[in-house]
């Protein structure tokens, strides 16, 4: 079906919802590489694109064909230099759309009737990592919202302990041997400690923050999880949420945000 007419251009509606589809993605793909080396090579790569089309139209065989030769060697060089991307892309696919998660309907199950979670105390975590900023101990806690950690917590210690303040400065404590890494949180009890959580690769995080807000940052990309970092260096907290990393935050920001987060409805 004809939409209307530009020039010697006919263009129908499929013309015009492929055109916005491929806007969007493009639009998508340039979000996701933004900031980063990758995003040069993508616009590179569109020029040269933009260039074949140029000289396809204008019957210039023998460019159209090295062009051709290069966009598609391209093609495969691409998914190399954007495979960390690419994997951020189909992670982000796969957390919205992870409807066979069993721990999403149990979440749902244990709900009361103000949709609130009443699984996981705040309070003790809270206050522990006020007394770690106070007493400038690192610590890095992952509390668990609808994503399975399970594979995160087998790589370190299982404890399977309730939330308590005195036992989670034990862990954290410099003489504790579990005092490196991460402590997960699910279920409402503590999990396990020691644990090794996937490193961010944004490379427009600030140098000062070293790997602890980088596996802060990681694993609040690569799940659902709510991640606190406690630095070590200056006493500061952050939180990582859905691939977003909030610094210099004060207690009550740091609670405000994780109540909204972890009590926001599941979707
Ligand atoms: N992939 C990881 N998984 C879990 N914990 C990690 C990981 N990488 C680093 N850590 C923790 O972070 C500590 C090192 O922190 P580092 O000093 O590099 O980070 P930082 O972000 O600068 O934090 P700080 O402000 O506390 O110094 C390690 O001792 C370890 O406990």
């Amino acid at each position: 079906m004809l939409a209307f007419r530009l020039g010697f251009l006919d263009i129908g509606w499929l013309d015009l919802l492929d055109i916005v589809l491929v806007a969007v993605l493009i639009y998508q793909i340039y979000n996701l590489v933004r900031g980063s080396v990758a995003s040069r090579v993508f616009v590179g790569y569109l020029l040269v694109y933009l260039a074949y089309l140029l000289v396809k139209a204008l019957g210039l065989n023998l460019m159209t064909t090295i062009l051709e030769y290069f966009i598609s060697v391209g093609a495969l060089a691409l998914i190399i230099i954007f495979q960390h991307e690419i994997r951020r892309f189909l992670l982000l696919i796969g957390k919205s759309t992870n409807l066979t998660n069993s721990r999403r309907i149990r979440r749902w199950l244990l709900r009361d009737s103000t949709g609130v979670d009443t699984q996981t105390p705040l309070k003790p975590i809270l206050d522990t990592c006020k007394a770690l900023g106070a007493e400038f101990s690192g610590g890095l806690l992952v509390l668990q919202k609808n994503d399975d950690l399970e594979k995160f917590a087998q790589s370190g210690e299982l404890i399977d302990a309730d939330i308590s303040k005195p036992l989670l400065l034990a862990i954290f404590s410099q003489y504790s041997p579990l005092h490196d890494g991460a402590v997960i949180i699910s279920d409402g009890r503590i999990r396990a400690a020691r644990c090794i959580l996937p490193v961010s690769e944004d490379d427009e995080l600030p140098p000062s923050l070293g790997f602890r807000h980088r596996a802060a940052l990681g694993m609040s990309e690569a799940t659902d999880a709510a991640v606190i970092a406690v630095s070590e260096e200056s006493g500061r907290l952050a939180l990582a949420l859905n691939g977003e990393l909030y610094t210099n935050l004060s207690q009550p920001e740091l609670e405000s945000r994780l109540e909204r987060y972890l009590h926001e409805p599941v979707r």
